[in-house]
């Protein structure tokens, strides 16, 4: 039987990630992979890269479960194996405070995460600003390993990869069969969604070899994650701001925040600074819809607009992707195109 043509757009973390679960789950398909940017220089790149989600108000909690649930057992399995260094995905344990008693004391991720507990009081005093907080083990999955890792393997699966950008859908209808966007951002001129927008964040990263455990205030304007070979100190959260340069201001105001929870950090040495636009949207898009292209009713699997959390939901979601391309390819066998 003739292969169905898979297109995915994007080789971020949501599209290599859903590239891959489509070309190892799906062997009657062949799949390509376009983008205009690859690593590193996509948005996943600069990421922290921590497994943290917010709570998205849309989506049933049963299914944000399920995409954290999945992302962080995949990623585990990673971090527990011989492929740990090379995909740079690690194990973090560290502490999440806040000044003000959260009205939600256990997120839905606290029992999909290892060792979730509150931190006690002794504990708490190391942040006299705080008084409460969380502290257990979670994911750090650095991008700029991780991507190519998941190159690598959707290329072992038979993928392609090619260097494209896309000016509009109408572009792919007539060499694919169903379409897949991974574009994130892209998507506000890719499909015309007009309900994603950047949240522009600025990160350091630093050379702190001493520090060894995670610290991020809950309001998510301070945070020092350790990684593999530095330490990533943020962020900012700056909505509808589209600048990608570093603007010191918010590098300075970075080191301040940062160093009220971690005075050490003021002898550590900058490394490098980066800005990233994340795709934020009020809900990630994650549906199957079909589109009139050139005459034609072509199937399109969304996936993007993961805001800050595409590191953390990207396998999740590229799962919950593969079982709507499953259904494509069902209903073009219904119809007979295949
Ligand atoms: C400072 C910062 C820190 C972050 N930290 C974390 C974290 O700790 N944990 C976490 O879970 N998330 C984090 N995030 C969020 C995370 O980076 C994003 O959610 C994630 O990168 C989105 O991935 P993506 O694949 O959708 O998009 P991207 O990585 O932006 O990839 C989009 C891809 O689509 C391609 N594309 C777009 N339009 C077109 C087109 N027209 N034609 C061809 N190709 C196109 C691009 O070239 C690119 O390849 C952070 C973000 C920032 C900015
Ligand atoms: O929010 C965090 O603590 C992790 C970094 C992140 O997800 C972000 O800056 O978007």
């Amino acid at each position: 039987m003739k292969k169905a043509r898979v297109v995915v757009v994007g080789a971020g973390v949501v599209g290599f990630s859903t590239a891959v679960c489509i070309a190892e789950a799906l062997p009657m398909c062949s799949v390509t992979l376009l983008a205009d940017k690859f690593s590193p220089n996509t948005t996943s790149d600069g990421a922290a890269g921590i497994l943290l989600a917010v709570e998205f108000p849309d989506i049933p909690l049963e299914r944000q479960r399920r995409w954290f649930k999945d992302s962080f057992d995949h990623l585990l399995a990673i971090a527990q194996s011989q492929h740990s260094p090379e995909a740079g995905v690690i194990l973090s344990s560290g502490w999440q405070i806040f000044k003000e008693v959260p009205v939600d004391k256990l997120p839905f991720w606290s029992e999909l995460v290892i060792g979730f507990r509150l931190m006690t009081d002794c504990e708490l005093k190391r942040f006299p600003q705080h008084k409460f907080g969380q502290a257990f083990t979670t994911i750090k999955c650095e991008c700029s390993s991780y991507l190519p890792w998941l190159e690598n393997r959707f290329i072992k699966a038979g993928g392609e990869v090619k260097q494209r950008k896309v000016n509009s859908l109408e572009e792919l209808s007539s060499s694919y069969d169903i379409i897949v966007n991974c574009s994130g951002l892209g998507s506000k001129n890719l499909v015309g969604d007009t309900q994603v927008y950047p949240v522009r964040g600025q990160v350091l990263k630093v050379e702190a070899p001493w520090l060894q455990h995670f610290i991020r205030d809950g309001d998510g304007k301070a945070y020092i994650y350790p990684g593999i070979h530095s330490v990533t100190v943020g962020g900012t959260r700056q909505e509808g701001d589209w600048r990608l340069q570093v603007d010191e201001e918010d590098t300075r105001s970075i080191m301040e925040r940062c160093s009220r929870l971690e005075p050490s950090l003021s002898k550590a040495k900058v490394l490098s600074e980066w800005v990233g636009l994340r795709p934020n949207r009020k809900n990630p898009r994650v549906e199957r819809v079909l589109v009139h292209l050139q005459g034609c009713r072509v199937p399109v699997v969304h996936n993007y607009g993961h805001g800050s959390c595409g590191v953390t939901l990207a396998w999740g979601t590229a799962l919950d992707a593969v079982g709507l391309v499953r259904q494509c390819l069902n209903e073009m066998l219904l119809e007979a195109k295949l």
